[in-house]
């Protein structure tokens, strides 16, 4: 799978260039090699909905995801419909709950309880952030751990850094499955995650831990943070600032996955410097974030075909 070419569309969004055909990242002295997400995303994507269209078959039924948004911010409602797209692009039906800003963490709980507790709804998906005034991490734990197809909740999380059965968070495990397909070792290695937030950071570094790489975690209060990400075999760029890790910082041959998502289509990795010495790298888009909802519907189908194996 490793030499997958990236798609024309990838390459021109992410300002890389095709040379005879092998994919090159940058123009500099030492090119790296694109990690495309879309292929990948594409096949997890197709291989659920096959399961998905046998679990209909069988049950009559489609599996069903609810979506759940506090408030109106456009991003949010845009990745929700994003998502909501996919899902039906691969059988998956959604239910859609769009609730007020101004709702309480009573009122978000006992919603998302109801969807816990309703037979017609597989996965569940709370989309974050909700809004300083609620207590998150209260409404993520009024997701049933065998609807939490996000990974997001204390049990899921615990499973996961225990290398236990369950949901994982679904750009970390995005994140593994796209190391996976690039055929990148990770024992032994140097991991450096940068961002330590509940479904991003903290978790990738879990995983990558599972994987017997040696991981260290950066985050605001990191003293000395270009030091440490210049030790980095594996760097995890999750911190949600735009091109915040540049290419000076980049150990020559590094595995660079850019989690970032920020305005404009931007990651959290300055792509065209850090394609210089890296050896492999994520473009935004068309890295991480398709793989990030390619791990949702597939943990949404299996929710509903386990679901059902177990009722
Ligand atoms: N592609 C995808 O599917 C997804 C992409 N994202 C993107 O990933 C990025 C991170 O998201 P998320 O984890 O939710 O963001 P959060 O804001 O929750 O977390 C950011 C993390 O980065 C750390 N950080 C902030 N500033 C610095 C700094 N100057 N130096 C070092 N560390 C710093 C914070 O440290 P501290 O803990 O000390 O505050 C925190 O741990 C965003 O761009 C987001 O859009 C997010 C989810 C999914
Ligand atoms: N509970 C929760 N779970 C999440 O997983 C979650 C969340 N909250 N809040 C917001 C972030 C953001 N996020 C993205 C998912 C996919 C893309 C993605 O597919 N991006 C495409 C580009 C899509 C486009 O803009 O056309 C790409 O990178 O190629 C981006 C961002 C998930 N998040």
């Amino acid at each position: 799978m490793s030499s997958t070419q990236a798609t024309p569309s990838t390459q021109a969004a992410s300002g890389a260039q095709a040379a005879s055909g092998t994919q090159q990242a940058a123009s500099g002295t030492q090119t790296a090699r694109l990690m495309d997400g879309t292929g990948p995303a594409r096949r997890i994507i197709e291989s659920a909905a096959a399961t998905a269209a046998d679990f209909h078959r069988r049950t009559g039924t489609a599996p069903c995801l609810a979506t759940v948004l506090v408030g109106e911010d456009l991003a949010s409602v845009t990745y929700v419909r994003m998502k909501q797209a996919r899902c039906a692009k691969a059988g998956i039906e959604s239910r859609h709950v769009a609730l007020p800003a101004s709702i309480s963490t009573g009122g978000l709980v006992e919603k998302i309880t109801e969807l816990s507790e309703d037979p017609g709804v597989h996965g569940i998906l709370l989309q974050h952030p909700v809004g300083p005034h609620i207590d998150e991490r209260a409404a993520f734990e009024a997701i049933a751990p065998d609807k939490d197809v996000d990974g997001v909740t204390m049990h899921s999380f615990a499973a996961m850094s225990f290398g236990l059965p369950g949901f994982v968070s679904c750009t970390p495990g995005g994140i593994m499955r796209l190391l996976a397909e690039y055929d990148v070792e990770l024992t032994g290695k140097h991991a450096v995650v940068v961002g330590r937030s509940p479904i991003l950071g903290k978790p990738a570094g879990m995983l990558l831990l599972e994987r017997n790489a040696t991981v260290t975690y950066c985050h605001s209060r990191t003293s000395g943070l270009s030091a440490i990400v210049r030790q980095a075999d594996v760097l995890v760029a999750a911190v949600g600032r735009p091109r915040f890790i540049t290419g000076a910082d980049i150990k020559p041959g590094a595995v660079v996955i850019d989690a970032g998502y920020n305005p404009g289509n931007v990651g959290d990795v300055d792509f065209a410097s850090a394609a210089e010495r890296a050896g492999l790298i994520t473009p935004v888009p068309g890295g991480v974030g398709p793989m990030t909802i390619a791990v949702l519907l597939a943990q949404t189908v299996e929710a509903a075909v386990r679901g059902r194996d177990t009722a």
